[in-house]
């Protein structure tokens, strides 16, 4: 099993920035070797982004297509040929990886041994279909037998596991493997480290805050051996356990080996900034100081959606904020005060491609908002499926428009109104109402309100139950549920750019804006 870490950043320097179109821009990406070390050349701020690690998968969902793309009519026509085409499918997933791979996620190798790829349950002889997860055993869902998270999933998810197996230990010896996404091109550092629990056989990589490190921990007792760690530098180990608690003690453990390995001195310690099951990435959003919607920001969303959407092995996506407080303060107010109206119609169809984009998306989508959460703020969080808030009366949710002097989009409106029923939005809407986490969850805003320090793990186990449901019924269901409200917008894209941007750009509105910018500013100061 290997842990792939990934960081897409916008690759400024080779796009065009003007009036392009964000479609232009992604069609372009994808003939693109992303530049994960380009910096905007216009700003001196950390460039906005958002950060996702995950876990391949392993074994439920079928295999990626082979060159020359899946034959869609072979399983219809002959299920022979089709296991000989899945078969030589997991062949190819057996292969090698490459360590970018042109316009999709990069991916970074593991230098671990490839584990054999399990075949794939859902075809019996002769063909025919069978329930996912039905016969499985603990030998094909390796980490049911020895972690109680992977096992409730497994369970769920109607795998059957020996007995045995359950009782395997998971623990020592272990060995660690390290990257650091961004010193692919030094030599690995290899640093050794053994004690009762962990046995560190190589740890690769730098120690600068602010970048990305990779764990992959090989459990030698472990059918499959190996578990996955994910880490930023600089995050908070102690989220770790809270995650999964079985993984406690070895974290504790871990914790101390890599992290003296790699400390400078003054340096943080390695973090593990979550332990994850597999099929789910963790997207953080970083655009310091309130993870304002930047075009930027927007952009890059985009992006990533899209490549984790390519990519078949991934169910679910945790989208959370890495800035402390605040979630998402809503749409960038810099990028609509005193800007052009080519400017303000980019800004806003990356907006809506952004709001399709995540309220139609295929993968499970649970906000962990950690934060407040006004405005497009709440917009992100009501395109994902769940939502889990943390309980604290600061951290406020809401479509705050009017208070601005601005007006919700229709298919704003709509999105709040399937979610918390009409005369709830009515009332909310007009008044601009911020809702605290009781209010929230008593109006249906949100889905939990939980302490602050349990959002990362309640998402993860919402996740989880959400990712027991078989893919297909859950895709075709969401979609019969969403797609009238986003075909609403569809037909009448332009026609809602035009007036956002006409409204926007008006004397009055322009000026209350700045007025409500203004304000911001002092009141920070
Ligand atoms: C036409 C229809 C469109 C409809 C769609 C969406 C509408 C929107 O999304 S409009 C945006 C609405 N957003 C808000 O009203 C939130 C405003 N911000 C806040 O309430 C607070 O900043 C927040 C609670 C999020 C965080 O509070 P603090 O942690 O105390 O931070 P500060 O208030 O001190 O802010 C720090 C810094 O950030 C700037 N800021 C805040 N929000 C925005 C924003 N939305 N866009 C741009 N900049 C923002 C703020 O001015 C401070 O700047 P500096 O003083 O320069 O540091």
């Amino acid at each position: 099993m290997d842990l792939i870490h990934c960081c897409v950043r916008w690759p400024w320097k080779n796009f065009p920035t003007s009036k392009t179109s964000l479609f232009q821009k992604e069609e372009r990406l994808r003939h693109y070797n992303p530049l994960p070390l380009t910096v905007p050349a216009f700003s001196n701020r950390m460039p906005a982004q958002c950060v996702f690690s995950r876990i391949e998968g392993k074994g439920k969902r079928s295999p990626p297509p082979p060159p020359g793309g899946a034959p869609a009519k072979l399983a219809a026509a002959s299920p022979v040929a089709s296991r000989k085409w899945r078969s030589s499918a997991h062949a190819l997933r057996g292969a090698p990886r490459r360590a970018q791979t042109p316009g999709s996620v990069t991916y970074v190798q593991s230098n671990l041994p490839r584990r054999p790829v399990p075949r794939s349950p859902r075809l019996r002889p002769g063909g025919a279909a069978r329930a996912p997860g039905a016969g499985r055993t603990a030998r094909s869902h390796p980490g049911a037998a020895t972690c109680p998270f992977s096992a409730k999933m497994a369970l769920a998810s109607g795998v059957r596991f020996a007995p045995r197996a359950l009782l395997r230990p998971w623990s020592s010896p272990v060995e660690l493997f390290h990257h650091d996404r961004y010193r692919h091109h030094e030599p690995p550092a290899p640093v050794h480290y053994e004690d009762k629990h962990v046995s560190v056989v190589k740890v690769w990589g730098g120690t600068e805050p602010s970048r990305y490190f990779l764990i992959t921990a090989r459990i030698h007792k472990w059918p499959s051996g190996i578990l996955r760690l994910g880490g930023i530098n600089g995050d908070d180990i102690s989220e770790a356990p809270r995650v999964c608690p079985w993984a406690r003690r070895w974290v504790q453990t871990a914790s101390a080996g890599p992290a003296a390995a790699l400390s400078t001195g003054a340096g943080p310690s390695l973090p593990l900034f979550l332990l994850l099951a597999e099929w789910v990435a963790v997207m953080k959003l970083r655009n310091p100081p309130v993870n304002a919607l930047s075009l930027e920001l927007l952009t890059e969303l985009v992006i990533s959606l899209e490549k984790l959407e390519n990519d078949k092995t991934f169910r679910g996506i945790i989208l959370t904020s890495d800035c402390p407080r605040v979630f998402c303060a809503g749409l960038d107010l810099t990028e609509i005060c005193g800007r052009n109206p080519a400017h303000c119609a980019e800004y806003w169809k990356a907006m809506q491609e952004l709001w399709l984009r995540m309220y139609l998306s295929s993968l499970v989508l649970v906000a962990a908002i950690n934060g407040a959460c006004p405005a497009g703020g709440c917009i992100i969080a009501l395109s994902c499926d769940c939502r889990v808030l943390a309980d604290n009366p600061k951290y406020r949710i809401g479509l705050n428009e009017t208070l601005l002097g601005i007006i919700a989009p229709f298919w704003l409106k709509d999105t709040y109104v399937n979610t918390i029923g009409h005369r709830a939005s009515e009332q909310a809407l007009q008044l601009g109402s911020l809702f605290p986490p009781a209010e929230a969850l008593q109006v249906g805003l949100v889905d939990q309100v939980v302490p602050e320090d349990q959002v990362q793990s309640t998402a993860l186990s919402e996740m989880a139950r959400w990712l027991a449901v078989p893919d297909h019924a859950r895709q075709l269901t969401k979609n019969m549920m969403r797609k009238a409200t986003a075909d609403r917008l569809l037909r009448q894209r332009d026609a809602d750019t035009q007036n956002f941007v006409s409204f926007v750009c008006r004397d009055s509105i322009q000026k209350s804006l700045q007025a409500y910018l203004e304000k911001l500013r002092q009141r920070k100061g």
